[in-house]
């Protein structure tokens, strides 16, 4: 709703209340339209002031309404009334203008806000467009390339910045609502017509800068509409009079509307946020767990993750103590982690924290911190090593974590004195960039533990997840069958640029063959040695453990082709370091002699068939990792998967796309391909699909409740 007061001088109020962000629902709408036809009507009022409750000015259109049908007025006519009024009307904008938010803003005649604002149209990240009349608005008010950055990006803006691109009319470090009030006083008879945006002209497009623009965002966002649909409003703006840019935007915002794309970012939107409301199988959550306060930790290990971790930490505050055995190592790191830190706080905007971190050879200097993130080599007996000696060196009560990207956690815990106090923090490459955290709770991690990393995930501005521990925990397990598929296709026929075109064509910035590459073939060898699968003493055959298995990347990282870093993989490269892949015939023959070898006669695969065989095996595990309680629910995964292995956003998540596609088609191709490749049980389609299937396949939504129940029937 909308609360309207008269304040002494004849200046209207009107509050917008819909906690917590004041979101434009159907309530407010209304709202909205009754105060202002009531401000309109009182003579005594000479001005207006709109402002928003609890210190946010307005979030933006309610996005919980967008999966239901259209109720109360619409935001487009309000906006065009509030405009059109003949008394000045400002926003008070303070914590947040975004999205409708800022369209409301941009059809008040005035617009002060308060320094610490954010404001923003970040409609595309949510698959739309800003379809309130910003797209037209705002071109007007500070031209065709300022208007295109904030509106392909969707970046949150700075008041500041607001205030330099001439969005804003004041900034104020004191209370917004009495310096707006004092604003609309000063201004109250002054004529409005030049604060009416919809009737200026918008600067024509002189330099094709939105062909050029489309031709990057097309590239850049492929396969996303929302950006297209952006620009293309932006092309109206600058070409038609404003009501037929208004048309042009309400038709290319239906479209946007009707499409998954836009269905599955909302998804995305709000399973960031359900992840972070973690609770575990034992019913810990943050309802019941308090995490500690930390302030001093350290990182062991100063490779590229432990770099990465240390630079993240002290992004946050937190005093680290950076802690390298091997000296020329530890001389390297203490050069390259202070670069790296002051890189990323630039990059933030952020001034670098001074003299946070220490660099040290000597385990014991950690014994007076709260955390420890141990980032060694992934090798159990050496982190084993490590964790015996943690215990005897750290006070009692210190948080001991580790960063493995699979490896057991339990097993960890067991060789401490506290292994209540044991969990993994799972960084991903790089760990001071990258949003995805796994934070792993082992059977004896206590919800204390899990707290605080969960706590200390959200400091470092991580999208943390709080998983079971599995091989592989959630991740790099789904991973497992997505890389396993990509290899026997390549046995089958298909060459490492088809499978990673149908990839990329998907929508990954990365198709699986230039990804290994750039992570490097050495990682999976030693994975996969150490799980006993390759390595001196393992028969080289098509099956191992069981089941089928493809030597090939095994054996081109044996060949000495580890990837970019030396200059030859999948791909070749300029040379080791080298970014441009181009494919290289030492593969093609290297495929060629190694199908002849086993017998196999290479067949023309389709991308539909690198897709089908990629995805469903990766989601079919998705379903396993549900079924056995390693993830809360369908929203972790996908959570995981868009925030740290690259699946397009626009795709929601494998677990959203798998209800895309339809659970009935996702099981028949799974059972079609299992029966294909019957040694192959990644395929074997999951008993929870099988059982979601057999309820109608309800929508992702609800699998959670589903899964508990099935649980309590012992169903799964
Ligand atoms: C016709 C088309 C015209 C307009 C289209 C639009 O306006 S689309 C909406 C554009 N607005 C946005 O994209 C803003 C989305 N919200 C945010 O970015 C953040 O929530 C925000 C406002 C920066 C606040 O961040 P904070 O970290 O403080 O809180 P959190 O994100 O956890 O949100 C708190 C709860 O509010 C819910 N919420 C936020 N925004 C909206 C919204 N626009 N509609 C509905 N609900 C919203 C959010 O889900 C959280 O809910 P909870 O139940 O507590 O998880």
């Amino acid at each position: 709703m909308a609360t309207y007061s008269r304040l002494p001088g004849s200046v209207a109020l009107i509050t917008l209340q819909n906690p917590p962000v004041n979101a434009l629902s159907a309530a407010v709408r209304q709202g909205i339209v009754d105060t202002v036809q009531r401000a309109l009507k009182d003579p005594k009022v000479t001005s207006v002031v709109i402002c928003g409750q609890n210190g946010k000015f307005c979030g933006g259109a309610d996005i919980r309404e967008f999966a239901g049908p259209m109720l109360g007025p619409p935001l487009v006519p309000m906006i065009h009334a509030i405009e059109a009024v003949d008394k000045p009307v400002a926003a008070a904008i303070e914590g947040v203008a975004l999205g409708g938010g800022l369209e409301l803003a941009l059809g008040c005649h005035y617009r002060i806000a308060h320094s610490k604002a954010l404001l923003g149209l970040p409609e595309v990240t949510l698959g739309l467009l800003p379809g309130a009349g910003g797209s037209q608005r705002l071109p007007r008010l500070i031209g065709l390339t300022a208007a295109l950055d904030l509106i392909t990006t969707g970046r949150h803006i700075s008041a500041a910045e607001a205030l330099k691109l001439g969005i804003l009319d004041q900034v104020t470090d004191n209370n917004v609502v009495d310096q707006a009030v004092e604003f609309v006083r000063r201004v109250a008879g002054q004529p409005l017509d030049s604060r009416r945006l919809s009737t200026l002209p918008c600067p024509p497009d002189v330099d094709s800068l939105l062909d050029k623009a489309m031709v990057k965002v097309r590239q850049r966002s492929r396969g996303a509409l929302a950006p297209v649909a952006c620009v293309q409003a932006l092309m109206a703006a600058a070409s038609l009079p404003y009501t037929q840019g208004m048309e042009k935007e309400r038709e290319l915002l239906t479209t946007l509307f009707n499409s998954g794309q836009a269905r599955a970012l909302q998804y995305a939107f709000f399973s960031q946020r359900v992840v972070g409301k973690w609770s575990l199988p034992s019913g810990a959550s943050w309802d019941n767990s308090a995490a500690r306060p930390i302030s001093k930790a350290a990182v062991i290990g100063l490779g590229t993750m432990g770099r990465g971790i240390v630079v993240a930490l002290a992004l946050t505050g937190i005093s680290v103590v950076a802690v390298e055995t091997q000296e020329k190592q530890l001389a390297e790191a203490s050069q390259a982690v202070p670069a790296m830190l002051q890189r990323e706080a630039g990059r933030r905007g952020l001034a670098t924290p001074p003299g946070v971190i220490s660099f040290s050879s000597n385990l014991q200097d950690v014994s007076e911190v709260e955390l420890v993130i141990e980032a060694v080599f992934e090798d159990m007996s050496l982190k084993l090593q490590v964790f015996r000696h943690l215990t005897s060196v750290c006070r009692p009560g210190t948080l001991l974590c580790s960063n493995t990207s699979g490896l057991d956690i339990d097993q960890l815990a067991a060789v401490t004195q506290s292994p209540g106090l044991v969990v993994g923090m799972h960084f991903f490459a790089p760990a001071h960039v990258m949003k995805l955290l796994e934070v792993v709770y082992g059977p004896r991690s206590s919800p204390e533990a899990v707290a605080t990393a969960m706590q200390l995930g959200k400091r470092m501005g991580k999208v943390s997840v709080a998983v079971g521990n599995c091989p592989g925990f959630v991740g790099n397990r789904m991973l497992k069958p997505y890389l396993e598929q990509a290899n026997f296709l390549l046995e089958e026929g298909a060459t490492p640029q088809q499978v990673d075109e149908a990839l990329e064509e998907f929508g990954f910035p990365m198709g699986v063959f230039r990804m290994s590459d750039l992570s490097g073939l050495d990682v999976g060898w030693r994975i996969r040695k150490e799980a006993g699968l390759t390595g001196p003493g393992v028969e080289s055959t098509r099956t191992r453990q069981g089941r089928r298995y493809s030597p090939l990347p095994d054996q081109v990282c044996e060949a000495g082709r580890l990837g970019q870093k030396t200059g030859r993989g999948w791909y070749q490269y300029d040379g080791p370091g080298g970014r441009v892949a181009r494919s290289d015939p030492w593969v093609h023959i290297f495929l060629e002699a190694y199908r002849a070898e086993h017998d196999l006669v290479a067949r023309s695969i389709a991308p539909e068939e690198i897709l089908e065989r990629c995805l469903y095996a990766l989601i079919n595990e998705g379903f396993n990792i549900l079924q056995d309680a390693m993830a809360a629910g369908p929203e972790d995964i996908d959570a995981i998967y868009v925030f740290g292995y690259g699946w397009p956003r626009h795709h929601g998540g494998p677990m959203f796309h798998a209800g895309q596609v339809g659970l009935g088609r996702i099981l028949e191709r799974l059972q079609h391909h299992h029966h294909n490749h019957p040694d192959v049980p990644h395929l074997k389609p999951s008993t929870l699909l099988r059982r979601l299937v057999a309820v109608g396949s309800p929508p992702v939504q609800k699998w959670r409740e589903f899964i508990n129940k099935e649980r309590v029937h012992s169903q799964l």
